[in-house]
Protein backbone atom coordinates (compact mmCIF):
# COMPACT_ATOMS: atom_id res chain seq x y z
CA UNK A 1 0.00 0.00 0.00
CA UNK A 2 2.73 2.09 1.03
CA UNK A 3 5.07 1.22 -1.79
CA UNK A 4 2.15 1.91 -4.40
CA UNK A 5 1.44 5.36 -3.02
CA UNK A 6 4.96 6.29 -3.24
CA UNK A 7 4.63 4.79 -7.13
CA UNK A 8 1.91 7.38 -7.52
CA UNK A 9 3.15 10.59 -5.46
CA UNK A 10 6.62 9.89 -7.75
CA UNK A 11 4.81 9.64 -11.34
CA UNK A 12 2.64 12.64 -10.82
CA UNK A 13 5.25 14.54 -8.82
CA UNK A 14 6.90 17.80 -10.95
CA UNK A 15 4.90 20.11 -13.10
CA UNK A 16 2.56 18.68 -15.93
CA UNK A 17 3.67 19.28 -19.61
CA UNK A 18 -0.03 19.47 -20.13
CA UNK A 19 -1.62 20.84 -17.62
CA UNK A 20 -5.51 20.77 -19.01
CA UNK A 21 -6.24 17.72 -17.75
CA UNK A 22 -5.74 18.58 -14.29
CA UNK A 23 -6.19 22.15 -13.78
CA UNK A 24 -9.22 23.92 -16.00
CA UNK A 25 -9.94 27.75 -16.97
CA UNK A 26 -12.44 29.51 -15.45
CA UNK A 27 -15.58 30.94 -16.38
CA UNK A 28 -16.66 33.96 -15.80
CA UNK A 29 -19.98 35.76 -15.71
CA UNK A 30 -21.30 36.66 -19.23
CA UNK A 31 -21.55 40.73 -19.31
CA UNK A 32 -21.21 42.09 -22.61
CA UNK A 33 -22.38 45.43 -21.79
CA UNK A 34 -20.08 45.55 -18.72
CA UNK A 35 -19.39 49.49 -17.75
CA UNK A 36 -16.57 49.07 -15.56
CA UNK A 37 -13.82 49.51 -18.35
CA UNK A 38 -15.02 52.93 -19.07
CA UNK A 39 -15.07 54.27 -15.76
CA UNK A 40 -12.00 55.71 -13.58
CA UNK A 41 -11.83 55.53 -9.51
CA UNK A 42 -12.36 59.15 -8.60
CA UNK A 43 -12.93 58.80 -5.07
CA UNK A 44 -11.34 56.52 -1.91
CA UNK A 45 -13.73 53.34 -0.55
CA UNK A 46 -15.34 52.86 2.76
CA UNK A 47 -11.55 50.73 4.40
CA UNK A 48 -12.55 47.82 6.33
CA UNK A 49 -8.75 46.24 8.04
CA UNK A 50 -9.65 42.77 8.52
CA UNK A 51 -5.76 42.21 10.04
CA UNK A 52 -6.73 41.65 13.77
CA UNK A 53 -8.88 38.81 12.11
CA UNK A 54 -8.22 37.74 8.31
CA UNK A 55 -4.37 38.47 9.18
CA UNK A 56 -4.77 37.27 12.19
CA UNK A 57 -5.90 34.06 11.91
CA UNK A 58 -2.98 33.24 8.98
CA UNK A 59 0.18 34.03 11.26
CA UNK A 60 2.09 31.02 12.29
CA UNK A 61 1.82 32.51 16.19
CA UNK A 62 -1.36 34.38 16.21
CA UNK A 63 -1.01 37.95 18.02
CA UNK A 64 -1.66 38.35 21.81
CA UNK A 65 -3.70 40.39 23.60
CA UNK A 66 -1.18 43.23 24.02
CA UNK A 67 -0.07 43.22 20.23
CA UNK A 68 -3.60 42.94 19.06
CA UNK A 69 -4.60 46.28 21.63
CA UNK A 70 -0.94 47.84 19.90
CA UNK A 71 -2.25 47.24 16.00
CA UNK A 72 -5.38 48.73 16.88
CA UNK A 73 -4.32 52.08 18.14
CA UNK A 74 -2.02 52.12 15.24
CA UNK A 75 -5.15 51.16 12.71
CA UNK A 76 -7.09 54.17 14.55
CA UNK A 77 -3.94 56.39 14.28
CA UNK A 78 -4.01 56.07 10.63
CA UNK A 79 -7.67 56.61 10.08
CA UNK A 80 -9.60 53.33 9.72
CA UNK A 81 -13.09 53.84 11.01
CA UNK A 82 -14.54 50.01 10.42
CA UNK A 83 -12.26 47.64 11.57
CA UNK A 84 -12.67 43.55 12.06
CA UNK A 85 -11.12 43.02 15.49
CA UNK A 86 -11.38 39.40 16.14
CA UNK A 87 -13.18 36.25 15.55
CA UNK A 88 -14.43 36.46 19.24
CA UNK A 89 -16.08 32.67 19.29
CA UNK A 90 -12.99 31.17 18.02
CA UNK A 91 -10.75 31.93 21.23
CA UNK A 92 -10.56 33.00 24.16
CA UNK A 93 -7.63 35.47 23.68
CA UNK A 94 -9.51 36.74 20.88
CA UNK A 95 -13.03 37.17 22.96
CA UNK A 96 -11.13 38.47 26.03
CA UNK A 97 -9.50 41.39 23.90
CA UNK A 98 -13.18 42.48 22.03
CA UNK A 99 -14.29 42.60 25.73
CA UNK A 100 -11.55 44.65 26.47
CA UNK A 101 -11.72 47.07 23.51
CA UNK A 102 -15.21 47.44 24.38
CA UNK A 103 -15.35 47.30 28.97
CA UNK A 104 -12.12 49.99 28.42
CA UNK A 105 -13.46 53.44 28.32
CA UNK A 106 -11.83 55.32 25.55
CA UNK A 107 -10.09 52.56 24.02
CA UNK A 108 -12.23 52.62 20.64
CA UNK A 109 -12.70 56.28 19.50
CA UNK A 110 -16.28 57.52 18.84
CA UNK A 111 -16.41 57.21 15.35
CA UNK A 112 -14.77 53.81 14.75
CA UNK A 113 -17.07 50.67 13.99
CA UNK A 114 -15.73 47.29 15.46
CA UNK A 115 -16.69 44.22 13.57
CA UNK A 116 -16.40 40.63 14.32
CA UNK A 117 -16.99 37.72 12.74
CA UNK A 118 -18.53 34.29 13.37
CA UNK A 119 -19.59 31.24 10.91
CA UNK A 120 -23.05 31.03 10.04
CA UNK A 121 -23.48 28.32 13.84
CA UNK A 122 -25.96 29.34 16.33
CA UNK A 123 -23.66 28.64 19.43
CA UNK A 124 -21.04 30.80 18.26
CA UNK A 125 -23.13 34.05 16.30
CA UNK A 126 -24.09 34.14 20.04
CA UNK A 127 -20.49 34.36 21.71
CA UNK A 128 -19.89 36.64 19.36
CA UNK A 129 -22.74 38.93 20.07
CA UNK A 130 -22.14 38.26 23.69
CA UNK A 131 -18.35 39.42 22.96
CA UNK A 132 -19.75 42.96 21.19
CA UNK A 133 -22.36 43.65 23.08
CA UNK A 134 -22.57 47.14 24.86
CA UNK A 135 -19.75 48.90 22.28
CA UNK A 136 -21.39 51.92 20.90
CA UNK A 137 -20.69 50.83 16.97
CA UNK A 138 -20.57 47.24 15.80
CA UNK A 139 -20.78 44.93 12.69
CA UNK A 140 -21.79 41.52 13.49
CA UNK A 141 -20.03 40.11 10.28
CA UNK A 142 -21.74 36.34 9.38
CA UNK A 143 -20.48 34.20 6.62
CA UNK A 144 -20.97 30.72 5.21
CA UNK A 145 -19.43 29.56 1.77
CA UNK A 146 -21.79 29.43 -1.06
CA UNK A 147 -20.03 27.85 -4.16
CA UNK A 148 -20.11 24.01 -5.42
CA UNK A 149 -17.11 22.85 -4.18
CA UNK A 150 -17.51 23.99 -0.33
CA UNK A 151 -21.50 22.68 -0.72
CA UNK A 152 -20.05 19.10 -1.99
CA UNK A 153 -16.83 18.69 -0.26
CA UNK A 154 -16.74 20.63 2.60
CA UNK A 155 -20.45 21.06 3.53
CA UNK A 156 -22.09 17.89 1.79
CA UNK A 157 -24.64 20.30 1.05
CA UNK A 158 -27.31 21.18 -1.57
CA UNK A 159 -28.07 24.68 -2.75
CA UNK A 160 -31.22 24.43 -0.55
CA UNK A 161 -29.55 23.56 2.45
CA UNK A 162 -27.09 26.58 2.30
CA UNK A 163 -29.30 28.65 1.91
CA UNK A 164 -31.12 27.55 4.84
CA UNK A 165 -27.65 27.64 6.69
CA UNK A 166 -27.09 31.24 5.77
CA UNK A 167 -31.42 32.21 6.83
CA UNK A 168 -31.04 30.51 9.82
CA UNK A 169 -27.44 32.20 10.88
CA UNK A 170 -29.40 35.70 9.94
CA UNK A 171 -32.62 34.99 12.07
CA UNK A 172 -30.24 34.03 14.97
CA UNK A 173 -28.59 37.22 14.59
CA UNK A 174 -31.68 39.45 14.10
CA UNK A 175 -33.26 37.56 17.60
CA UNK A 176 -29.77 38.23 19.39
CA UNK A 177 -29.22 41.89 18.52
CA UNK A 178 -32.95 42.74 18.91
CA UNK A 179 -32.56 41.08 22.33
CA UNK A 180 -29.90 41.85 23.80
CA UNK A 181 -29.91 43.06 27.39
CA UNK A 182 -27.44 46.00 26.83
CA UNK A 183 -27.06 48.81 29.62
CA UNK A 184 -25.57 51.01 26.49
CA UNK A 185 -27.32 50.61 23.74
CA UNK A 186 -25.27 49.15 20.86
CA UNK A 187 -25.79 50.42 17.31
CA UNK A 188 -25.50 47.38 15.29
CA UNK A 189 -24.59 47.13 11.81
CA UNK A 190 -25.16 43.29 9.73
CA UNK A 191 -22.53 42.32 7.46
CA UNK A 192 -22.94 38.64 5.50
CA UNK A 193 -20.67 37.59 3.01
CA UNK A 194 -20.94 34.37 0.71
CA UNK A 195 -17.78 33.29 1.33
CA UNK A 196 -15.86 31.70 -1.68
CA UNK A 197 -17.88 34.29 -4.19
CA UNK A 198 -15.60 33.94 -6.72
CA UNK A 199 -15.99 30.60 -7.33
CA UNK A 200 -19.70 30.19 -7.15
CA UNK A 201 -22.59 30.77 -9.43
CA UNK A 202 -23.38 34.61 -9.54
CA UNK A 203 -27.05 33.74 -9.48
CA UNK A 204 -26.65 31.36 -6.28
CA UNK A 205 -24.87 34.10 -4.53
CA UNK A 206 -27.41 36.62 -5.22
CA UNK A 207 -30.14 34.42 -4.11
CA UNK A 208 -28.46 33.71 -0.37
CA UNK A 209 -28.04 37.63 0.05
CA UNK A 210 -31.58 38.01 -1.18
CA UNK A 211 -32.44 36.41 1.65
CA UNK A 212 -30.57 37.02 3.94
CA UNK A 213 -31.30 40.36 3.12
CA UNK A 214 -35.35 40.36 3.36
CA UNK A 215 -34.26 38.70 6.74
CA UNK A 216 -32.18 41.55 8.30
CA UNK A 217 -34.55 44.60 6.19
CA UNK A 218 -31.70 47.27 5.85
CA UNK A 219 -32.58 50.69 4.63
CA UNK A 220 -30.68 53.70 2.80
CA UNK A 221 -30.30 55.28 6.69
CA UNK A 222 -28.71 52.07 7.71
CA UNK A 223 -27.72 49.15 5.02
CA UNK A 224 -26.36 45.84 4.88
CA UNK A 225 -23.16 45.31 3.68
CA UNK A 226 -22.76 42.46 1.20
CA UNK A 227 -18.80 41.79 1.57
CA UNK A 228 -18.10 39.42 -1.31
CA UNK A 229 -15.23 37.60 -1.23
CA UNK A 230 -12.68 36.42 -3.45
CA UNK A 231 -11.96 34.07 -1.00
CA UNK A 232 -9.56 32.49 -3.29
CA UNK A 233 -8.42 34.35 -6.32
CA UNK A 234 -9.57 32.11 -9.45
CA UNK A 235 -8.72 33.71 -12.69
CA UNK A 236 -7.29 37.36 -14.16
CA UNK A 237 -9.15 40.73 -12.09
CA UNK A 238 -11.59 41.59 -14.55
CA UNK A 239 -13.41 37.99 -13.84
CA UNK A 240 -13.79 39.31 -10.44
CA UNK A 241 -14.48 42.96 -11.78
CA UNK A 242 -17.32 41.38 -14.07
CA UNK A 243 -18.99 39.27 -10.84
CA UNK A 244 -18.44 42.50 -8.93
CA UNK A 245 -20.70 44.51 -11.81
CA UNK A 246 -23.19 41.62 -12.11
CA UNK A 247 -24.23 41.14 -8.47
CA UNK A 248 -23.81 45.24 -7.52
CA UNK A 249 -26.73 45.47 -11.18
CA UNK A 250 -28.83 42.81 -10.26
CA UNK A 251 -29.42 42.98 -6.22
CA UNK A 252 -32.22 44.69 -5.65
CA UNK A 253 -32.86 48.01 -3.57
CA UNK A 254 -29.32 48.76 -4.26
CA UNK A 255 -29.77 52.16 -1.84
CA UNK A 256 -30.27 49.79 0.98
CA UNK A 257 -26.65 47.76 0.13
CA UNK A 258 -23.10 48.49 0.20
CA UNK A 259 -21.36 46.36 -1.34
CA UNK A 260 -17.57 45.56 -0.20
CA UNK A 261 -14.62 43.49 -1.71
CA UNK A 262 -12.74 41.34 0.05
CA UNK A 263 -9.86 40.14 -2.31
CA UNK A 264 -6.99 37.84 -1.69
CA UNK A 265 -4.11 37.68 -3.57
CA UNK A 266 -3.19 33.52 -4.79
CA UNK A 267 -2.60 34.99 -8.51
CA UNK A 268 -1.15 38.11 -7.09
CA UNK A 269 -3.37 40.42 -8.71
CA UNK A 270 -5.49 41.25 -5.52
CA UNK A 271 -4.50 45.16 -6.32
CA UNK A 272 -6.04 44.76 -9.37
CA UNK A 273 -9.21 42.92 -8.67
CA UNK A 274 -10.02 45.84 -6.05
CA UNK A 275 -9.33 48.45 -8.38
CA UNK A 276 -11.22 46.88 -10.78
CA UNK A 277 -13.76 45.83 -8.51
CA UNK A 278 -14.64 49.21 -7.25
CA UNK A 279 -15.18 50.81 -10.98
CA UNK A 280 -17.56 47.72 -11.47
CA UNK A 281 -19.22 49.68 -8.34
CA UNK A 282 -17.63 48.37 -5.24
CA UNK A 283 -18.50 51.00 -2.28
CA UNK A 284 -15.92 49.16 0.28
CA UNK A 285 -12.42 47.41 0.55
CA UNK A 286 -11.91 44.95 2.99
CA UNK A 287 -7.62 43.80 3.23
CA UNK A 288 -4.66 44.14 5.36
CA UNK A 289 -2.11 46.13 5.99
CA UNK A 290 1.28 45.23 3.20
CA UNK A 291 -0.99 42.30 2.19
CA UNK A 292 -1.08 39.86 5.49
CA UNK A 293 -3.40 37.42 5.27
CA UNK A 294 -4.21 33.72 4.40
CA UNK A 295 -1.99 31.88 1.83
CA UNK A 296 -0.89 34.82 -0.34
CA UNK A 297 -2.37 37.44 1.77
CA UNK A 298 -5.31 39.84 1.60
CA UNK A 299 -5.32 42.70 -0.53
CA UNK A 300 -2.74 44.92 0.70
CA UNK A 301 -4.54 48.16 1.81
CA UNK A 302 -0.96 50.14 1.84
CA UNK A 303 -0.60 49.85 -1.68
CA UNK A 304 -4.30 50.56 -2.83
CA UNK A 305 -4.17 54.05 -0.46
CA UNK A 306 -0.74 55.25 -2.06
CA UNK A 307 -2.20 53.91 -5.66
CA UNK A 308 -4.71 56.58 -5.48
CA UNK A 309 -2.56 59.36 -3.45
CA UNK A 310 -0.59 59.27 -6.42
CA UNK A 311 -3.32 59.84 -8.51
CA UNK A 312 -4.26 62.79 -6.13
CA UNK A 313 -6.95 61.44 -4.40
CA UNK A 314 -6.83 61.35 -0.96
CA UNK A 315 -7.07 57.69 0.52
CA UNK A 316 -8.19 59.29 3.90
CA UNK A 317 -5.48 57.26 5.82
CA UNK A 318 -2.56 58.60 6.60
CA UNK A 319 0.65 56.51 5.92
CA UNK A 320 2.88 59.64 6.38
CA UNK A 321 5.10 58.10 9.44
CA UNK A 322 5.50 54.78 7.12
CA UNK A 323 8.38 53.27 8.78
CA UNK A 324 6.53 53.62 12.03
CA UNK A 325 3.60 51.90 10.23
CA UNK A 326 6.63 49.04 9.00
CA UNK A 327 8.30 49.19 12.69
CA UNK A 328 4.51 47.95 14.65
CA UNK A 329 3.47 45.61 11.65
CA UNK A 330 6.81 43.64 11.35
CA UNK A 331 6.64 43.56 15.31
CA UNK A 332 3.31 42.26 15.62
CA UNK A 333 3.34 40.01 12.51
CA UNK A 334 6.39 38.92 13.21
CA UNK A 335 6.43 38.85 9.24
CA UNK A 336 8.90 41.19 8.08
CA UNK A 337 8.06 43.99 4.71
CA UNK A 338 9.61 42.88 1.65
CA UNK A 339 12.46 45.03 0.48
CA UNK A 340 10.63 45.60 -2.55
CA UNK A 341 7.23 45.96 -1.50
CA UNK A 342 5.09 48.21 -3.34
CA UNK A 343 5.80 52.29 -1.53
CA UNK A 344 7.07 50.90 1.60
CA UNK A 345 9.98 48.50 0.99
CA UNK A 346 13.49 49.74 1.99
CA UNK A 347 14.55 49.59 -1.90
CA UNK A 348 11.68 51.19 -3.44
CA UNK A 349 13.50 54.76 -3.02
CA UNK A 350 16.94 53.43 -3.84
CA UNK A 351 18.43 53.33 -7.14
CA UNK A 352 21.68 51.27 -7.69
CA UNK A 353 21.73 51.77 -11.61
CA UNK A 354 23.98 55.22 -12.77
CA UNK A 355 21.40 55.86 -15.64
CA UNK A 356 18.12 55.89 -12.88
CA UNK A 357 20.60 58.25 -10.68
CA UNK A 358 21.32 60.35 -13.12
CA UNK A 359 17.75 60.76 -13.83
CA UNK A 360 16.84 61.10 -10.82
CA UNK A 361 19.32 63.71 -9.29
CA UNK A 362 18.23 65.58 -12.34
CA UNK A 363 14.51 64.91 -11.63
CA UNK A 364 15.12 66.49 -7.83
CA UNK A 365 16.84 69.43 -9.16
CA UNK A 366 14.43 70.14 -12.20
CA UNK A 367 11.28 70.00 -9.05
CA UNK A 368 12.65 71.57 -6.15
CA UNK A 369 13.82 74.63 -8.92
CA UNK A 370 9.82 74.40 -9.92
CA UNK A 371 7.97 73.28 -7.16
CA UNK A 372 7.16 77.18 -5.72
CA UNK A 373 5.57 77.77 -8.91
CA UNK A 374 4.68 74.58 -10.38
CA UNK A 375 4.17 71.68 -7.62
CA UNK A 376 3.32 68.74 -9.82
CA UNK A 377 5.77 65.78 -8.98
CA UNK A 378 7.12 64.86 -11.81
CA UNK A 379 10.57 63.13 -11.27
CA UNK A 380 11.71 60.01 -13.11
CA UNK A 381 11.62 56.63 -11.73
CA UNK A 382 9.69 57.56 -8.62
CA UNK A 383 5.88 57.59 -8.71
CA UNK A 384 5.61 59.11 -5.07
CA UNK A 385 7.88 62.06 -3.57
CA UNK A 386 9.60 59.96 -0.80
CA UNK A 387 9.34 63.15 1.62
CA UNK A 388 5.59 62.51 1.63
CA UNK A 389 6.20 59.45 3.93
CA UNK A 390 9.25 61.01 5.82
CA UNK A 391 12.09 58.79 3.57
CA UNK A 392 14.75 61.05 2.90
CA UNK A 393 16.46 61.55 -0.75
CA UNK A 394 19.71 60.52 0.98
CA UNK A 395 18.24 57.03 1.23
CA UNK A 396 17.43 56.80 -2.60
CA UNK A 397 20.88 56.61 -3.97
CA UNK A 398 23.54 54.03 -3.09
CA UNK A 399 26.50 52.77 -5.20
CA UNK A 400 27.83 49.90 -6.98
CA UNK A 401 29.58 48.81 -9.49
CA UNK A 402 25.75 49.18 -11.43
CA UNK A 403 26.21 53.15 -10.74
CA UNK A 404 27.45 56.00 -12.33
CA UNK A 405 29.16 59.50 -11.66
CA UNK A 406 25.98 61.15 -11.37
CA UNK A 407 24.73 59.05 -7.86
CA UNK A 408 28.28 59.51 -6.12
CA UNK A 409 28.43 63.26 -7.07
CA UNK A 410 24.59 63.52 -6.17
CA UNK A 411 25.85 61.67 -2.55
CA UNK A 412 28.80 63.71 -1.80
CA UNK A 413 26.13 66.84 -2.70
CA UNK A 414 23.96 65.86 -0.03
CA UNK A 415 26.12 64.40 2.47
CA UNK A 416 29.17 66.57 2.01
CA UNK A 417 27.88 69.70 0.43
CA UNK A 418 30.86 69.17 -2.14
CA UNK A 419 29.25 70.31 -5.93
CA UNK A 420 31.49 69.02 -8.06
CA UNK A 421 32.14 70.12 -11.65
CA UNK A 422 30.73 67.99 -14.04
CA UNK A 423 34.23 66.95 -15.70
CA UNK A 424 35.50 65.80 -11.98
CA UNK A 425 32.37 63.71 -11.36
CA UNK A 426 33.39 62.23 -14.55
CA UNK A 427 36.89 61.27 -13.14
CA UNK A 428 36.04 60.70 -9.80
CA UNK A 429 32.77 58.23 -10.96
CA UNK A 430 35.78 55.64 -12.82
CA UNK A 431 37.63 55.83 -9.32
CA UNK A 432 34.95 54.65 -7.38
CA UNK A 433 33.24 52.39 -10.25
CA UNK A 434 37.05 50.68 -9.69
CA UNK A 435 36.80 50.43 -6.42
CA UNK A 436 33.63 48.98 -6.39
CA UNK A 437 33.61 46.10 -9.08
CA UNK A 438 37.16 44.86 -6.83
CA UNK A 439 35.01 44.72 -4.02
CA UNK A 440 32.06 43.22 -5.30
CA UNK A 441 29.83 45.28 -3.05
CA UNK A 442 27.44 48.24 -2.32
CA UNK A 443 29.38 50.99 -0.71
CA UNK A 444 28.44 53.12 1.76
CA UNK A 445 28.73 56.72 1.70
CA UNK A 446 31.47 56.86 4.35
CA UNK A 447 33.52 54.90 2.32
CA UNK A 448 32.75 56.90 -1.05
CA UNK A 449 33.48 59.94 1.28
CA UNK A 450 36.61 58.53 2.55
CA UNK A 451 37.50 57.57 -1.17
CA UNK A 452 37.65 61.21 -2.23
CA UNK A 453 39.96 62.14 0.58
CA UNK A 454 42.13 59.78 -0.35
CA UNK A 455 41.98 60.40 -4.23
CA UNK A 456 42.36 63.95 -3.68
CA UNK A 457 44.69 64.17 -0.59
CA UNK A 458 42.20 65.97 1.53
CA UNK A 459 43.66 64.57 4.50
CA UNK A 460 46.91 62.87 4.29
CA UNK A 461 49.50 64.71 2.19
CA UNK A 462 50.08 63.32 -1.39
CA UNK A 463 53.63 64.22 -3.19
CA UNK A 464 53.29 68.15 -2.20
CA UNK A 465 51.60 69.49 0.66
CA UNK A 466 51.20 73.25 1.41
CA UNK A 467 52.08 74.18 4.96
CA UNK A 468 52.19 77.59 5.09
CA UNK A 469 52.47 80.69 2.45
CA UNK A 470 52.50 84.10 2.44
CA UNK A 471 51.23 86.33 -0.22
CA UNK A 472 52.53 89.73 -1.38
CA UNK A 473 50.59 92.45 -3.56
CA UNK A 474 53.46 93.97 -6.48
CA UNK A 475 51.02 96.38 -8.10
CA UNK A 476 47.41 95.43 -10.08
CA UNK A 477 47.21 91.88 -11.04
CA UNK A 478 51.36 91.12 -9.66
CA UNK A 479 51.29 88.50 -6.70
CA UNK A 480 54.38 86.98 -4.88
CA UNK A 481 54.09 84.25 -2.97
CA UNK A 482 56.40 81.75 -0.63
CA UNK A 483 55.24 78.61 0.68
CA UNK A 484 56.42 76.21 2.71
CA UNK A 485 55.59 72.64 1.20
CA UNK A 486 55.99 68.94 2.64
CA UNK A 487 57.87 67.21 -0.01
CA UNK A 488 57.14 63.12 -0.27
CA UNK A 489 59.24 60.51 -2.56
CA UNK A 490 62.25 61.35 -4.19
CA UNK A 491 63.78 64.34 -2.67
CA UNK A 492 60.95 64.24 0.73
CA UNK A 493 61.75 67.03 3.32
CA UNK A 494 60.68 70.67 3.86
CA UNK A 495 61.16 73.77 1.58
CA UNK A 496 60.26 77.12 0.83
CA UNK A 497 59.48 77.36 -2.50
CA UNK A 498 58.72 81.11 -4.32
CA UNK A 499 57.09 82.33 -7.50
CA UNK A 500 55.08 85.20 -9.02
CA UNK A 501 52.16 85.28 -11.06
CA UNK A 502 48.60 87.51 -11.56
CA UNK A 503 47.03 85.90 -8.70
CA UNK A 504 47.74 83.62 -6.05
CA UNK A 505 47.23 80.43 -8.23
CA UNK A 506 49.41 81.40 -11.26
CA UNK A 507 52.37 82.80 -8.72
CA UNK A 508 52.22 78.89 -6.95
CA UNK A 509 52.38 77.43 -10.57
CA UNK A 510 55.13 80.01 -11.10
CA UNK A 511 57.09 78.49 -7.99
CA UNK A 512 56.48 74.56 -8.07
CA UNK A 513 57.88 75.45 -12.13
CA UNK A 514 60.88 77.13 -10.54
CA UNK A 515 61.85 74.99 -7.55
CA UNK A 516 60.92 71.59 -9.19
CA UNK A 517 60.82 71.99 -12.56
CA UNK A 518 57.27 70.85 -12.86
CA UNK A 519 55.50 72.18 -16.06
CA UNK A 520 51.69 72.57 -16.18
CA UNK A 521 48.89 74.32 -17.33
CA UNK A 522 45.42 75.30 -14.92
CA UNK A 523 42.41 73.96 -17.03
CA UNK A 524 39.11 74.90 -15.09
CA UNK A 525 38.27 76.31 -12.01
CA UNK A 526 35.45 76.27 -9.64
CA UNK A 527 34.79 77.18 -6.11
CA UNK A 528 31.98 77.63 -3.99
CA UNK A 529 30.85 77.94 -0.32
CA UNK A 530 30.09 74.67 2.25
CA UNK A 531 27.47 75.74 4.86
CA UNK A 532 26.69 79.10 5.96
CA UNK A 533 27.21 81.24 9.36
CA UNK A 534 30.64 81.31 10.89
CA UNK A 535 31.44 77.70 10.03
CA UNK A 536 31.51 78.46 5.71
CA UNK A 537 33.83 76.64 4.54
CA UNK A 538 35.36 77.29 1.05
CA UNK A 539 35.77 74.08 -1.58
CA UNK A 540 37.86 74.59 -4.90
CA UNK A 541 38.67 72.39 -7.95
CA UNK A 542 41.04 72.70 -10.04
CA UNK A 543 42.14 70.80 -13.23
CA UNK A 544 45.50 70.48 -14.15
CA UNK A 545 46.61 69.65 -17.78
CA UNK A 546 50.52 68.19 -17.86
CA UNK A 547 51.78 66.00 -20.84
CA UNK A 548 48.20 66.14 -22.95
CA UNK A 549 46.28 64.64 -19.80
CA UNK A 550 43.84 66.17 -17.40
CA UNK A 551 44.23 65.69 -13.25
CA UNK A 552 41.38 67.14 -10.99
CA UNK A 553 42.42 68.78 -7.56
CA UNK A 554 40.10 69.64 -4.54
CA UNK A 555 40.92 71.77 -1.58
CA UNK A 556 38.92 72.75 1.81
CA UNK A 557 39.97 75.36 3.85
CA UNK A 558 38.33 78.18 6.15
CA UNK A 559 39.92 80.44 3.68
CA UNK A 560 38.65 80.36 -0.09
CA UNK A 561 42.59 81.96 -1.43
CA UNK A 562 44.01 78.77 0.66
CA UNK A 563 41.26 76.35 -0.41
CA UNK A 564 42.64 77.35 -4.03
CA UNK A 565 46.14 76.89 -3.63
CA UNK A 566 45.30 73.64 -1.65
CA UNK A 567 42.96 72.35 -5.17
CA UNK A 568 46.52 73.34 -7.27
CA UNK A 569 48.62 71.04 -4.53
CA UNK A 570 46.53 68.24 -4.88
CA UNK A 571 46.23 68.32 -8.28
CA UNK A 572 49.68 68.65 -9.13
CA UNK A 573 50.26 65.95 -6.30
CA UNK A 574 48.03 63.40 -8.56
CA UNK A 575 49.93 64.37 -11.62
CA UNK A 576 53.31 63.40 -10.04
CA UNK A 577 51.78 60.68 -8.58
CA UNK A 578 50.84 59.17 -11.94
CA UNK A 579 54.14 60.54 -13.80
CA UNK A 580 55.95 58.29 -10.46
CA UNK A 581 54.00 54.85 -11.95
C1 LIG B 1 -12.35 32.39 4.59
C2 LIG B 1 -12.24 32.67 6.03
O1 LIG B 1 -11.27 33.25 6.37
S1 LIG B 1 -13.41 32.18 7.06
C3 LIG B 1 -12.79 32.44 8.66
C4 LIG B 1 -11.92 31.33 9.05
N1 LIG B 1 -11.38 31.56 10.35
C5 LIG B 1 -11.28 30.61 11.27
O2 LIG B 1 -11.69 29.50 11.05
C6 LIG B 1 -10.57 30.96 12.52
C7 LIG B 1 -11.29 30.54 13.76
N2 LIG B 1 -11.91 29.23 13.69
C8 LIG B 1 -11.97 28.39 14.76
O3 LIG B 1 -11.43 28.67 15.82
C9 LIG B 1 -12.76 27.15 14.59
O4 LIG B 1 -12.67 26.71 13.25
C10 LIG B 1 -14.22 27.36 15.01
C11 LIG B 1 -14.28 27.73 16.49
C12 LIG B 1 -14.91 28.43 14.19
C13 LIG B 1 -15.01 26.07 14.78
O5 LIG B 1 -14.30 25.06 15.36
P1 LIG B 1 -14.81 23.52 15.29
O6 LIG B 1 -16.21 23.49 15.73
O7 LIG B 1 -13.78 22.75 15.99
O8 LIG B 1 -14.84 23.15 13.75
P2 LIG B 1 -13.71 23.16 12.64
O9 LIG B 1 -12.65 24.14 12.98
O10 LIG B 1 -13.24 21.79 12.38
O11 LIG B 1 -14.54 23.75 11.41
C14 LIG B 1 -15.16 22.92 10.50
C15 LIG B 1 -16.65 22.78 10.77
O12 LIG B 1 -17.28 24.06 10.67
C16 LIG B 1 -18.29 24.02 9.64
N3 LIG B 1 -18.33 25.34 9.05
C17 LIG B 1 -17.31 26.01 8.47
N4 LIG B 1 -17.72 27.22 8.07
C18 LIG B 1 -19.01 27.32 8.47
C19 LIG B 1 -19.96 28.31 8.35
N5 LIG B 1 -19.68 29.49 7.81
N6 LIG B 1 -21.17 28.10 8.82
C20 LIG B 1 -21.48 26.93 9.41
N7 LIG B 1 -20.62 25.94 9.55
C21 LIG B 1 -19.38 26.14 9.07
C22 LIG B 1 -17.78 22.93 8.71
O13 LIG B 1 -18.80 22.41 7.93
C23 LIG B 1 -17.25 21.91 9.70
O14 LIG B 1 -18.33 21.20 10.24
P3 LIG B 1 -18.23 19.61 10.56
O15 LIG B 1 -17.23 19.51 11.68
O16 LIG B 1 -19.61 19.30 10.98
O17 LIG B 1 -17.79 18.95 9.31
C1 LIG C 1 -15.28 35.25 5.60
C2 LIG C 1 -14.80 35.86 4.36
C3 LIG C 1 -15.03 37.32 4.33
C4 LIG C 1 -13.35 35.61 4.16
O1 LIG C 1 -12.53 35.90 4.98
C5 LIG C 1 -12.97 35.10 2.86
O2 LIG C 1 -13.80 34.59 2.14
O3 LIG C 1 -11.77 35.17 2.55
Amino acid sequence: MSANFEKIAHVTRGMLKDPSKKYKAFKGVHLPNRQWPGRVISKAPRWLSTDLRDGNQALPDPMNGEEKLKYFKLLCNLGFKEIEVGFPSASQTDFAFVRHLVETPGLIPEDVTISALSPSREHLILRTIEALRGTKNATLHLYNAVSPLFRDVVFRNSKQETLELAKKGARVVTAATKHAAESTPTNWGFQYSPETFSDAEPDFSLEVCEAVKSIWRPTSAQPIIFNLPATVEMSTPNTYADLIEYFSTQISEREKVCVSLHPHNDRGTAVAAAELGQLAGADRVEGCLFGNGERTGNVDLVTLAFNLYTQGISPNLDFSKLDEVIRITEACNKINVHPRHPYAGNLVFTAFSGSHQDAISKGLKAYDDRKNVDPTWKVPYLPLDPHDVNSEYAAIIRVNSQSGKGGVAYLLKTNRGLDLPRALQVEFGAVVKDYSDNKGKELTIGEISDLFNTTYFLEFPGRFWLDDYTLSSNGPRSKSISCIVDVKGRNAGRCVIEGSGNGPMSALVDALRRQFNIVFDIGQYSEHAIGSGNAVKAASYVEVKANNRSFWGVGIDDDVTSSGLKAVMSAVSRAATEAAK
